[in-house]
């Protein structure tokens, strides 16, 4: 990079609009979306559509609600020809759709691309020449009148060639190319030279579209330029004011949306920003980022993987995990406290109307995507998203304090691996490290019984591979349990729910326990279609885990009751 990059670079100047209005306004309607996936998007891709694709893009476009498609550039090649020419013959396009092509202005172009149109119901023609002072002196070699004389001359031959051909219903489009980079007085004399030849009419209107052909500003530039025209273009109301923002700063979305602010009837884009370099504005942004609003944009996105899927095979290219809105990572959260604002977000949810979960400015339902992506967990996760993992995915719901013990396990697993762990890999971890804890008291069966106003039970266990069976009393099975263990333990919690429904409902039981003398507590989960059974494995569990933790005199003196019943039972 250059040290001194004034030397070679040249600042965009400010447009002076100092009473632009566009920064108090507030867009309260959708534009007229224009896709040009078919001829901007196609142009800049390695290897252009072929028909089947073409024709595959084109029916998406229309299932998703646009109106107006720009579907080729007839002249450039046989196969876009071919390709208008299917869709007027097999009557593939939609009464309510617009089909729309581009032209350079230049009058055997021209001709074909009417040539193309023939028996077309209704159509737009859009002609283009490039403004900018720099192709003038560059590309054309021509002065400012040069420059408007090959506008003049399109829009007459076009007007000409459209009166030939009264059965098709016929809309003229003109973009002064890189209007971007265009003195907004010549751009505007330009038009108003080629309003002059068209004569719209409020019914029948004219489409001027403005093109940042190359981003080079910041995008209340932008708007500042769409304003001025906006305010300087002859017979204002006689004329559509489009946009067709590229991403060269990738800021193309923000101007779009200011330029619309600022006056703009229509937006030029393509499907998730495909286009020439950085691509074109994205159409699905824009249209999502006013749905998020409360506005409806007039297109259905509500299935967006299956359009995103067909995006990617008729293009060819890989759409990013963090696009907005349909990138297979926005509704993620991997951080622990994103996850936790997530979770308590759903569940406050449901009693409210208005979308107010954190972290997430849409309802991934809303563009039918699920929750289960919803929350992935790795060494940045906390409890959070763990707990909502289990829980959505196994109807498993943890005290908070388990949360919190089991998040400690985790980590310590995706610290060790750095791997992301799924919802699965989370369960067969919750299995091992409380439900299948097993050693040294291993669960066999259990017997009640009445003893006067005590309940008692009668436990059979192995310890140490040693088949025993012991008796306690209390005052509930859990109690009695305790007591026949002989272990100093005291239990501080005790929850209880389902996992599952009906018939294959289990009962999972889930017991915080210490043993007197140690200064830990832990938890012990028993899982089984018995309440009690499931009771008696939590605690089990528990005790396990406590003396797994133990050092080898804490083992032996927390064991010296139990060993010692152990031996009067042998
Ligand atoms: C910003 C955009 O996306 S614009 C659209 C870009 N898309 C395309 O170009 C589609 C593919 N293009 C093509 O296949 C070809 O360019 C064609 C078939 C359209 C034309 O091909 P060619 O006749 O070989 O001309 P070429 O593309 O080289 O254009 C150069 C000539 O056209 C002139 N020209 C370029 N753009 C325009 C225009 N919009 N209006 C009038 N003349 C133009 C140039 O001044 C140059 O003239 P010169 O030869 O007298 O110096
Ligand atoms: C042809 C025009 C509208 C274009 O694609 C551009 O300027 O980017
Ligand atoms: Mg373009």
């Amino acid at each position: 990079m250059l040290k001194h990059p004034e030397t070679k670079y040249r600042p965009m100047p400010p447009v002076g609009l100092k009473d632009r209005t566009w920064p108090d306004q507030v867009i309260s309607k959708p534009p007229i979306w224009m896709s040009t996936d078919l001829r901007d998007g196609n142009q800049a891709l390695f290897e252009p559509m072929d028909a089947q694709r073409k024709m595959r893009m084109f029916k998406t476009l229309c299932a998703i609600g646009i109106k107006q498609i720009e579907v080729a550039f007839p002249s450039a090649s046989q196969t876009d020809f071919d390709f208008v020419r299917e869709l007027i013959e097999g009557d593939h396009i939609p009464d309510d759709v617009t089909i729309e092509v581009l032209t350079q202005a230049r009058e055997d172009l021209i001709r074909r691309t009417f040539e193309s149109l023939r028996g077309a119901r209704q159509a737009i023609v859009h002609v283009y020449n490039a403004t900018a002072p720099n192709f003038r002196r560059i590309v054309f070699n021509v002065d400012e009148a040069g420059c408007t004389q090959i506008a003049v001359n399109a829009a007459r031959l076009i007007k000409q060639l459209a009166a030939e051909r009264p059965e098709t219903r016929w809309t003229f489009q003109y973009s002064p190319e890189v209007f971007s980079g265009t003195e907004l007085p010549f751009a505007a004399s330009v038009c108003n030279a080629v309003t002059a030849v068209w004569q719209p009419t409020p019914e029948n209107k004219i489409i001027f579209n403005l093109p940042a052909t190359v981003e080079m500003s910041t995008p209340n530039v932008y708007a500042d330029q769409i304003e001025w025209m906006h305010r300087h273009l002859d017979q204002r109301d006689s004329i559509l004011l489009s946009v067709h923002p590229h991403n060269d700063r990738g800021c193309a979305v923000a101007a779009a949306e200011l330029a619309v602010m600022a006056g703009a009837d229509r937006v030029e884009g393509c499907l998730f920003g495909n286009g020439e370099r950085t691509g074109n504005v994205d159409l699905v942004t824009l249209a999502l980022n006013l749905y998020t609003q409360g506005i409806h944009p007039g297109l259905d996105f509500s299935n967006i993987n299956a359009v995103a899927r067909t995006v990617e095979d008729c293009n060819q290219l890989p759409i990013h995990p963090r696009h907005p809105y349909v990138g297979d990572l926005v509704f993620t959260a991997f951080s622990g406290s994103h996850q936790d604002a997530i979770k308590k977000g759903f569940a406050a949810q449901k009693a409210t109307a208005i979308w107010e979960v954190p972290y997430l400015p849409v309802d991934p339902a809303d563009l039918g995507r699920t929750y289960d992506s919803v929350i992935r967990v790795n060494s940045q996760s906390g409890k959070g998203g763990i707990a909502y993992l289990l829980e959505s995915t196994y109807g498993l719901v943890m005290p908070r304090r388990l949360q919190v013990e089991f998040s400690g396990v985790v980590q310590r697993h995706t610290d060790a691996t750095g791997a992301e762990v799924t919802a699965q890999e989370l369960w067969a971890m919750f299995n091992a490290e409380y439900v299948q804890t097993d050693e040294p008291l291993r669960y066999v069966a259990h017997h009640l019984n009445e003893h006067g106003h005590e309940q008692g039970i009668r436990l059979e266990l192995e310890v140490d591979d040693r088949r025993v069976s012991l008796r306690g009393e209390g005052n509930g099975p859990i109690d009695a349990a305790v007591h026949a263990l002989h272990l100093p333990l005291v239990v501080h919690s005790y929850e209880e729910r389902a996992l599952g429904l009906g018939a294959n409902a289990r009962a999972v039981a889930m017991v915080e326990v210490a043993m007197e003398g140690m200064p830990v507590s832990t938890f012990g989960v028993g899982i089984d279609p018995n309440i009690v059974t499931a009771s008696i494995r939590a605690i089990l569990s528990g005790a396990n885990r406590l003396l797994q933790h133990a050092d080898q005199a804490e083992r032996e003196q927390l064991l010296k009751g139990l060993q010692a019943k152990l031996k009067a039972v042998a």
